[in-house]
């Protein structure tokens, strides 16, 4: 049997960098919400041990692809608990890629994320949600939030999850302009003293949470590491000068890099932008999408 899933991509709207812990990890106050563009999972339980094939060139099938490390983690994590069960405890995945590699989109998070929840489910739900997003966290900072669903509000380095209000829609035209951007070399160049206060963002979501109101991200749009990543890929600079010519209602760098997201209330001027980027991205491995945010986490088709 066959199971299948929907592995989103996500974006972070704002993205303060607030401390740097002594283990080197840097904590973080950010609002993430998932898209509704993402990559296929297909989970096939008649083989045995873990396996992992994926159409994309840059991504690893070995036990450093995400997905292996996850499955892994959960079968070690299960038999411990239940010892004594005859469930076969095999699975092979299969990864169609969609999301870019290295963009800042999340994709290897999310894939982790989705193999654990799904693992979870087939195997009678013997963990908690929380217990599966503690999990995760041993495979990346971003996995815990997949799991929690969005849109949500991040703190530490990004394991203490809230529950943010609905966003007020945008069309989202995402850009990746076929660069991978190094997380830990961005995270290491940030410079705390140049980082942004975090109030006037966080007022903002308090208040229309308390109000049960949307969330309207656009005047709160702000990532800390985008001044850092442009500085050591100054190709970077460009893309957002490109992007600004269409006159978006807000613009933005994901995560450490190197997407851009423009978003716009107006869905045609969201079509052109698409369809203008599409034909103009001379860059080979550039990609143009199109999505709207996501709510929720259960992706399972
Ligand atoms: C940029 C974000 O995507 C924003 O949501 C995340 O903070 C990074 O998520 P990620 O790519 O899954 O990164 P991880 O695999 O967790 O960490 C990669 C590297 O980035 C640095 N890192 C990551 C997260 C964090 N809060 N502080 C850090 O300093 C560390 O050097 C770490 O070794
Ligand atoms: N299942 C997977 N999908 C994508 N990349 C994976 C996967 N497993 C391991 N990787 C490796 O992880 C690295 C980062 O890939 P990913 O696409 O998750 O980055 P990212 O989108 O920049 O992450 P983030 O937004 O969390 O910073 C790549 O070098 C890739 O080879």
């Amino acid at each position: 049997m066959i199971e299948r899933a929907f592995s989103p991509a996500k974006i972070n709207l704002f993205l303060y960098v607030t401390s740097r812990r002594d283990d080197r990890y840097h904590e973080l106050y950010t609002l993430m919400t998932c898209l509704d563009f993402g990559d296929r999972l297909s989970f096939d339980y008649t083989c045995p041990g873990v396996a992992v094939v994926c159409d994309h060139p840059d991504v690893p099938e070995d036990c450093t692809n995400l997905v292996h490390r996850a499955a892994t983690l959960f079968f070690d994590a299960f038999s411990r608990i239940k010892p004594f069960c005859k469930k076969k405890t095999g699975v092979c995945v299969s990864i169609h890629k969609k999301i870019p590699v290295g963009a800042g989109l999340g994709g290897g998070s999310s894939n982790a994320a989705v193999t654990l929840q799904v693992l979870n489910r087939r195997f009678g739900s013997p963990f908690s949600k929380q217990a599966l997003m503690a999990m995760g966290l041993k495979l990346g900072t971003d996995v815990p939030f997949f799991i929690h669903g969005g849109p949500a509000l991040a703190r530490g380095v990004g394991e203490q999850l809230l529950i943010c209000a609905p966003l007020l829609p945008y069309h989202v035209v995402v850009y990746f302009p076929g660069l991978s951007v190094r997380t830990s070399l961005v995270y290491e160049n940030v410079n705390l003293a140049l980082t942004k206060k975090v109030k006037t963002n966080n007022n903002a979501v308090l208040n229309a949470h308390g109000k049960g109101q949307p969330l309207d991200v656009k005047g709160l749009l702000h990532n800390d590491l985008e001044p850092v990543a442009c500085r050591i890929y100054p190709a970077l600079i460009r893309v957002r000068e490109d992007m600004a010519g269409f006159k978006p209602d807000g613009l933005l760098m994901t995560g450490s890099g190197s997407s851009y997201f423009a978003l716009f209330s107006d869905g045609l001027k969201a079509q052109q932008a698409f369809k203008l980027l599409s034909e103009t991205t001379d860059e080979p491995h550039g990609r143009v999408f199109m999505a709207s945010f996501l709510k929720g986490n259960d992706f399972t088709e």
